[in-house]
């Protein structure tokens, strides 16, 4: 029996793309890589020096500089492409520039014959998951925006180190925008097995400002990042690696992706980040937490910012 190809492509390799790469790579999850950058030299370098790994890499890679026609055939397509945040700079900033750009990539990946899903990491993420699912008219569930994946997983980092725990046993979300205004979900946080509320309580040393300031650290760790190092892209990379995966292998796994809502916690016509089913075919089902009186509003005001923006959009 043959083996089962499966083809990833990635547009923009900057920071973001090249690092999703090499983690793709290293963790031989695509049987091909295809590369697309408007700097076509930035992309052939990395493919030569990604080439230049495969035999320290796990499964065969093919590995190329491509172009939108390579779309057609691809499983996934990854945007990574665009413009990021200068030191000061917030994520919907970069809105306009954005949107022009993806409104032009995605039409050359649909001209292409692409009937694949695709994965939007780019800035802001839900927006432009949004004009994603717009521009290229594929059903919503083929559209992922990477939403709160990241900003989940400093989450449980850092509640990890608070508690001592094994991060990959903290069960704690962040959800609503990909940005400022992002809330954790604290009433359905639990550590290990034991529900956070009743940690709090029963657990000397575990104090509510502590805790406050851990949110405070995930919202704002872009920020911090950006300005010591001018870009965050490993964690990013692993986080689009693990959806990537999800998809591929048709998982069933729970991710904080941003995701269209169609009447779920009561509203419609968004992408934003919740709780959702990634499988082979897109997002199967968003999971609807029971939000406490406080985490509703404060989801209420990060779609409330998002749709502001959606409806400002140009999208001719
Ligand atoms: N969703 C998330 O959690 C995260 C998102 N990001 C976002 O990812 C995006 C990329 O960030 P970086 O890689 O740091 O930026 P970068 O500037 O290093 O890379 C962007 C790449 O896009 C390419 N590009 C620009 N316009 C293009 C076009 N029309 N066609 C093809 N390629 C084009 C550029 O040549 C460049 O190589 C930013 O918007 C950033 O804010 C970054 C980290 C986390
Ligand atoms: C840049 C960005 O969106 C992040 O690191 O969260």
């Amino acid at each position: 029996m043959g083996e089962k190809l499966s083809r990833v492509v990635i547009v923009g390799t900057g920071y973001v793309g090249a690092s999703f790469a090499f983690t793709m790579l290293n963790q031989g999850v695509a049987s091909e890589l295809c590369l697309i950058d408007m700097n076509k030299e930035k992309a052939l370098g990395d493919v030569m020096d990604l080439n230049h790994g495969l035999p320290f890499a796990p499964s065969r890679t093919k590995i190329w500089q491509g172009d939108y026609s390579d779309c057609k055939d691809a499983d996934i397509v990854v945007l990574t492409a665009g413009a990021n945040q200068k030191p000061g700079e917030t994520r919907l900033d970069l809105v306009n520039k954005n949107t022009k750009i993806f409104q032009s990539i995605v039409s050359q990946v649909m001209e292409a014959g692409f009937n694949g899903i695709f994965i939007v990491a780019t800035n802001p993420v839900d927006v432009l998951s949004y004009v994603v699912w717009k521009v290229s008219g594929l059903p919503k569930e083929k559209v992922i925006g990477s939403g709160t994946i990241l900003d989940t997983a400093r989450f449980r980092f850092l509640l990890g180190e608070y508690f001592q725990v094994d991060p990959r046993n903290v069960h704690a979300y962040i959800i609503g925008e990909h940005g400022d205004s992002e809330l954790p979900v604290w009433s359905s946080a639990d550590i290990g097995v034991i529900p956070l509320c009743d940690y709090l309580e029963q657990k000397e040393g575990v104090k509510q400002c502590d805790l406050d300031d851990i949110f405070i650290h995930v919202r704002d760790a872009a920020y911090e990042i950006i300005a010591k190092k001018e870009a965050t892209y490993y964690a990013i990379a692993m986080a689009l690696v693990r959806l990537t995966k999800a998809i591929l292998n048709d998982e069933h796994s729970i991710l904080t992706v941003s995701t269209y809502l169609d009447g779920e916690y009561g509203f419609e016509d968004v992408y934003i980040g919740v709780p959702s089913i990634v499988t082979r075919q897109g997002i199967e089902r968003v999971l609807e937490i029971e939000l406490n009186k406080e985490e509703k509003a404060m989801f209420a005001r990060s779609v409330q910012v998002l749709k502001d923006l959606i409806g400002q959009l140009d999208l001719k």
